[in-house]
């Protein structure tokens, strides 16, 4: 497969901070751009193990409004809103999608984070990650294929501080320094005719 041969020559120019303050957040619109980036959705679609968590909200059990999963080194289980993961071995592309994003932040990462939301009455509510496995200041590599959806950034202290971007497909988001201190994400449900999108978050959680 020559999905990311030469890609990083390409597409790894140093792009600005979309963040005003507080925190550094790198934006590659392109990033995962060969022909193959196509078919990255359908293969992550039919390959990855996907689950329909949920959690309980004053008694009741709710879905979450997307589908997970969790991929990782060793075998440690991991928990993440209030979900026990236990984590599998990464696929042959994972590990191409996690190489390339490696060596755009210059960072090992030892597990994956996946979502995929089948319409646009699937999101992910505003949190930081901040989960204590993650280091002071994590830096978090964050894959998008598939539909374009709104990522939107709200201040934790400073009300007026809000930055939104859109996520296309191919597009890497790196997330680092002080930004989960500071800083709450989130991908909005919309009531717009939208596509299925899957988004890969890279971490490396210390045990
Ligand atoms: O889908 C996205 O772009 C965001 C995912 C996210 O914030 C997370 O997995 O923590
Ligand atoms: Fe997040």
């Amino acid at each position: 497969m020559t999905l990311f041969d030469n890609q990083l020559n390409i597409f790894n120019t140093p792009n600005q901070n979309i963040l005003p303050f507080d925190g550094e957040v790198l934006l590659y619109p392109n990033f995962y751009q060969e022909d193959g980036v196509y078919a990255i959705f359908e293969e992550l679609k039919h390959t990855i193990l996907w689950k329909q968590d949920a959690m309980k909200i004053y008694g009741k059990v709710v879905n979450f409004p997307r589908l997970t999963s969790w991929y990782a080194d060793g075998d440690q289980e991991y928990i993440y809103s209030g979900v026990v993961n236990t984590p599998i071995p990464f696929t042959p592309l994972l590990l191409k999608i996690k190489e390339a994003a490696e060596a755009q932040c210059d960072k090992q990462f030892n597990s994956a984070l996946l979502n995929y939301y089948r319409n646009g009455g699937d999101s992910m509510g505003w949190h930081s990650d901040d989960e204590k496995e993650l280091s002071g200041n994590p830096v978090i590599a964050s894959a998008s294929f598939g539909a374009t959806r709104t990522f939107q950034f709200k201040h934790k202290t400073q009300k007026n501080a809000r930055v939104s971007v859109g996520l296309n497909n191919g597009s890497l988001l790196i997330m680092q320094g002080a930004t989960q201190h500071h800083w709450l994400h989130q991908v909005p449900k919309t009531a717009k005719e939208m596509g299925p999108r899957i988004n890969i978050t890279f971490r490396d959680i210390k045990y």
